[in-house]
């Protein structure tokens, strides 16, 4: 199992979780995953179709609880809900509104209903960008002004954690942007969003920080940089002859060169072949071939992700197989 290597002080966190186990019968939906997330900031939850986001936020929400494992959100594991429940908003579903009332009726009746000052309304439409449609029943709402309804109710309590599962769902390229630009917009006021999403480019512009999980498992927790890092430029080499391999990882490894794993993969741009080159001809290995790879964001993120079935049970026990041999 991958565990993150995060050196965030745990005191600092928004949300911890320690070994977090939840099955669902035979089925595996989170496999012991161990985070911690920053406070502040827009933290991306990724993962494709299935792979347990929402089944860890309603977990972080105190929703469901774990198999085993612990969690805790702001503090407060996640076992005592009502400690922190008033410090969070969330908008996990798509959102359910009176579609006969307007907007701001909506969320007066919402604040009504959490004893919240009616103040506050006014405030979170601001916030939201539905100033001029507050008075126009949701009967007539785009999907993209549902959804900033949606957050807009989840504000009300002026939280300092905004959880929002796949808030882009449906939405289209520009309802996406919109999106994107509030949920930094919302950061920027000292707030930790945690936002999920299954296409890391619908969110990749708005993201601090990642975490990536697949049938269950933590493939990546860390700042975006990482990941950032790790779609880096790099370059594939080869020997003339194949036994020189060993040696001539052992020789630039020595030189100084960053290498992947069991491989001839480099980290390092073109305009490093000259140099890696030379670390060869001086080790005595002449390569027959220097390839650079050119790998964006998207394919790193759809590499870790990647389904080897569509058998959701087989998928979390295959996975957990495949992490076991490379531990
Ligand atoms: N109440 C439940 N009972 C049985 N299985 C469940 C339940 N909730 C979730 N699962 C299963 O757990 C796995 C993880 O589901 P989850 O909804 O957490 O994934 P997700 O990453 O949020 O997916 P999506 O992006 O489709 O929303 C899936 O295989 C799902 O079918």
């Amino acid at each position: 199992m991958l565990t993150s290597f995060i050196e965030t002080d745990a005191s600092a966190a928004s949300i911890t979780t320690d070994g977090l186990l939840r099955q669902f019968g035979s089925l595996t939906a989170l496999d012991r995953v161990t985070v911690t997330l920053p406070r502040g900031g827009v933290v991306g939850l990724l993962g494709p179709n299935g792979s347990g986001k929402s089944t860890l936020i309603r977990i972080l929400l105190g929703l469901i609880p774990s198999t085993s494992g612990q969690a805790t959100v702001l503090g407060h594991p996640t076992t005592k809900p009502a400690r922190y429940a008033g410090d969070v908003g969330a908008l996990i579903e798509a959102p359910s509104f009176v579609p006969g009332l307007s907007a701001r009726k909506n969320l007066l009746s919402l604040a009504r209903l959490r004893g919240l000052p009616a103040t506050r309304v006014a405030e979170v439409i601001r916030i939201v960008g539905l100033e001029g449609r507050e008075n126009e029943s949701v009967r007539r709402f785009s999907l993209g002004m549902k959804q900033r309804l949606g957050i807009a109710a989840a504000l009300l309590p002026d939280p300092a954690l905004l959880i929002l599962d796949e808030p882009t769902n449906g939405l289209d390229p520009a309802g996406i942007v919109e999106i994107r630009q509030l949920l930094k917009t919302l950061a920027a006021e000292g707030r930790t969003v945690v936002v999920s999403s299954h296409l890391l480019a619908e969110i990749q512009a708005a993201c601090d920080y990642l975490v990536i999980i697949r049938f269950g498992e933590l493939m990546f927790s860390g700042p975006m940089g990482e990941l950032l890092d790790k779609a880096g430029a790099r370059i594939e080499v080869a020997p003339e002859h194949p036994a020189d391999v060993d040696r001539l990882r052992v020789a630039l490894a020595a030189a100084g060169w960053s290498l992947e794993d069991d491989s001839l993969v480099v980290h390092g741009s073109a305009a490093d072949a000259g140099a890696l080159n030379r670390a060869a001809h001086e080790a005595g290995i002449t390569l027959s071939r220097l390839t650079p790879i050119d790998e964006s964001l998207e394919d790193v993120f759809l590499k870790m992700t990647a389904a080897p079935t569509r058998d959701p049970v087989a998928a979390s026990q295959g996975a957990r197989k495949k992490a076991a041999t490379n531990a």
